[in-house]
């Protein structure tokens, strides 16, 4: 579709867990969509088969001019990146490149190529250590480690980018995002997650034989870190409601926190896991992880203000029984 009021949708890293979820929410919404992915960490089977598929990089400049000309894209969502926090402390010019870069020469092709409407992956990791929670957007953001770094840095190329052209935003803070599909055709399916949820996913599947608990003094009230979990179908309308905002509302642009406004500990989460699944998957406490803060949860009031958008799974029974039947449907796909 050409048409200025529904114009056709590019999601790059559609083929990763959040994005596919994404491009699930917009086909179901009636949109067209081009998925770009170099499936570095996603799945070609991951994307619906109502989306076009194009296997590169964001930041092969010909080929995404091609695509924007080829397929009359009028919007972008952004999605592909490199995800993993330790791994940026010990590699920070890969998320530099991957993330930083990378979204440069992706923004710089929809500027050129006439791309009217930008939404872009970013997060709670951006505000480091924050001085007050609930965090709200207006919060200041000092990441604590080069992968919030590196997504701060893409917001503001983004700010600046709108200020001179033709092109507006909306830059999406994700809380901690969980669960999967409630109709069951996408989850999280990279191996070697880091994510409490998937980890104790991957637990009770038998491919782990405990879930670490990663320090048990912090300043909350069980003294485990507490998190703001968010299903991921719920940020994945958050970005269609986003994408429709910022059609209707073309000189606008948006940042706006993406989570429920409560938190859950560690030890919340796997008791949530225990009653899921009706016995008690080993835990071992261990020393806290470098560069964890205590508490992050948002404040959503923007969000729930500015959009039309309610969350639908704000239960965390809910995120931990879709996270565990994706897991299920995985472990059956490998036999
Ligand atoms: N998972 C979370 O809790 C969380 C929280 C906050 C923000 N985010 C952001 O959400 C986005 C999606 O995260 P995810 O959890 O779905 O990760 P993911 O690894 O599952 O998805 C990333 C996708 O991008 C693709 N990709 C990576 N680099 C690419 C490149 N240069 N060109 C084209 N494709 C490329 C990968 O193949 C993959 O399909 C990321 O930008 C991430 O920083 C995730
Ligand atoms: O095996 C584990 C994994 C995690 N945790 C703890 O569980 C909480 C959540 O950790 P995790 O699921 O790894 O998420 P975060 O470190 O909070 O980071 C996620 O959420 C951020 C936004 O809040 C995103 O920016 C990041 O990309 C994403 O990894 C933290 O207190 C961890 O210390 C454990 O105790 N054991």
């Amino acid at each position: 579709m050409t048409n200025t009021n529904r114009p056709t949708v590019m999601v790059t890293g559609g083929a990763g867990y959040i994005g596919s979820h994404a491009v699930l929410a917009l086909l179901d919404s009636g949109w067209s969509v081009v998925v770009l992915d170099n499936l570095v960490t996603g799945f070609r089977w991951a994307v619906d088969a109502r989306a076009t598929f194009v296997e590169g990089a964001v930041e092969d400049d010909a080929l995404v001019r091609r695509v924007i000309a080829d397929h009359g894209v009028g919007a972008i969502l952004h999605f592909a990146g490199s995800v993993v926090v330790p791994e940026s402390v010990v590699d920070p010019l890969k998320y530099y490149r991957n993330n930083t870069a990378a979204s440069r020469a992706l923004i710089e092709s929809a500027v050129a190529g006439g791309v009217r409407h930008f939404i872009f992956s970013s997060t709670a990791a951006t505000y480091g250590i924050p001085r007050a929670t609930p965090i709200r957007e207006d919060a200041a953001q000092v990441p604590i480690n080069p992968y919030g770094s590196s997504k701060l840095m893409t917001e503001w190329m983004l700010r600046d980018v709108a200020a001179a052209h033709p092109i507006n935003y909306g830059a999406l803070r994700y809380f901690n995002v969980a669960g999967a599909d409630p109709q069951g055709r996408s989850g999280q399916s990279t191996a070697g997650a880091t994510h409490l949820i998937k980890v104790a996913a991957e637990a009770v599947s038998g491919q782990r034989d405990h879930v670490a608990v990663f320090g048990s003094d912090y300043a909350t009230p069980d003294g485990t870190g507490v998190r703001d979990y968010i299903h991921v179908s719920d940020l994945a309308a958050a970005h269609v409601a986003c994408l429709q905002y910022l059609v209707d509302h073309p000189t606008t642009n948006l940042t706006l926190n993406c989570g429920y406004g409560r938190g859950y500990s560690v030890l919340e989460v796997l008791d949530a896991v225990d009653r899921a699944v009706g016995r008690p998957i080993p835990r071992k406490m261990l020393p806290r992880r470098a560069g964890d803060p205590d508490a992050l949860v948002a404040d959503n009031g923007a969000i729930l203000a500015t959009l039309p958008w309610r969350p639908q799974y704000d239960d965390l029974d809910r995120i931990v029984a879709d996270a565990l039947r994706w897991q299920q449907h995985l472990a059956d796909m490998q036999r």
